[in-house]
């Protein structure tokens, strides 16, 4: 546990968490079956879903079964909570900040565990800089069409953290901090949360970007020939992005992803692989495109990346 956890929080934390689904459905069941005060701001038909049967997640980690709390947006006016947990996609985030801007009163903050750094200016501008943590998280996991959330493997962590020193946010990532650690799920509060956000940008840059290229898992592409090779080119594209922008990714995590990158045994896909498999739309340009962005604004050659985004907005043309 991290110096951030020393303080003493506002308790019990009254938390939102926008979306029950794959993220946002699994972290906030989990916090919801520990007995957190905690409530899920849905759409119609997942609120009625929700009602009927309940949040169900289907876990290595263990099955639950979890009566919830729901509202919808427009019955949010007059609640108030400590934390809301954005958890949409990309494309959804502006239905999204309309939906929550009634409850960001008082000293209420925002986390939001996209995959992405592209939505902290949408929120910095909306609900300023000092309201938004930094967060993220480490899972595979999809809301089945009846509404049951599927986590593929052992893995359910989530990281957050203060962008800029606060001592209002550091209490209120303790309290956050308290409340995973009742809830049994692997969390981490960081005082490196922007490092944090950049290991990850550029390990899921990569893997969206070479999975949904070869429409293919990791283990599959380690197949082919020239398919290490690849992934790593892939990811020294981001590496080299990430350093000009003045956040070099540090070395153990270099080899944690690299690991992942070109696991001969895992059977790693991207969520974005996932979507496109079932013809859904993806977060292409909030990925891929921004990174390739990212490097066009420092003058760096990404062909690779550039090579992913193009095959995903023809996806997306044909898609349309
Ligand atoms: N799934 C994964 O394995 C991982 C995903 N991520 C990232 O996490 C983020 C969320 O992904 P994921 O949880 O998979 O997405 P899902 O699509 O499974 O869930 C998002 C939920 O947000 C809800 N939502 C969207 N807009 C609104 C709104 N205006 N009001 C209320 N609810 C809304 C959707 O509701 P509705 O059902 O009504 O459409 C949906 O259920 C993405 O950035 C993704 O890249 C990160 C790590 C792993
Ligand atoms: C890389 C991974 C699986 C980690 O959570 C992820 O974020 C995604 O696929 O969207």
């Amino acid at each position: 546990m991290s110096e951030l956890q020393q303080q003493s929080p506002p308790s019990p934390l009254r938390i939102l968490v926008l979306g029950a689904g794959g993220t946002g459905g699994y972290f906030g069941g989990r916090l919801a079956a520990s007995g957190a005060d905690l409530c899920f701001l849905v759409r119609e038909t997942r609120a009625k879903q929700l009602a009927a049967q309940g949040l169900v997640i289907q876990s290595p980690l263990g099955d639950a079964h979890i009566p919830v709390r729901t509202v919808l947006a427009s019955d949010l006016a007059d609640q108030s909570f400590d934390l809301i947990v954005l958890s949409c996609k990309a494309y959804d985030l502006e239905s999204a900040l309309k939906a929550i801007t009634p409850a960001m009163t008082g000293d209420c903050s925002v986390l939001p565990i996209l995959n992405g750094l592209l939505h902290y200016d949408l929120l910095d501008t909306h609900f300023g800089r000092a309201n938004v943590l930094g967060g993220l998280c480490l899972i595979s996991a999809t809301k089945r069409e009846d509404g049951t959330i599927v986590h593929f493997n052992g893995l359910a962590k989530i990281t957050f953290g203060v962008r800029d020193k606060s001592e209002r946010q550091a209490a209120l990532v303790s309290a956050l901090a308290n409340t995973c650690k009742a809830a049994k799920i692997d969390h981490q509060a960081t005082a490196e949360i922007n490092q944090e956000l950049w290991n990850k940008f550029t390990v899921l840059c990569s893997l969206a970007s070479g999975t949904c290229l070869m429409r293919s898992d990791i283990a599959s592409i380690m197949q082919s020939e020239g398919g290490e090779a690849f992934m790593r080119a892939l990811y020294s594209e981001c590496l080299a992005v990430a350093k000009a922008w003045q956040q070099p990714i540090p070395e153990w995590a270099q080899q944690m992803a690299l690991a992942a990158l070109t696991s001969r045994t895992e059977r790693l896909k991207a969520s974005m692989l996932r979507d496109l498999e079932a013809g859904f739309a993806v977060e292409a340009a909030h990925i891929v495109g921004d990174m390739v962005h990212r490097a066009q604004q420092k003058g760096l050659a990404t062909p690779l990346l550039q090579a992913a985004w193009c095959h995903l907005q023809v996806y997306q043309q044909a898609r349309a």
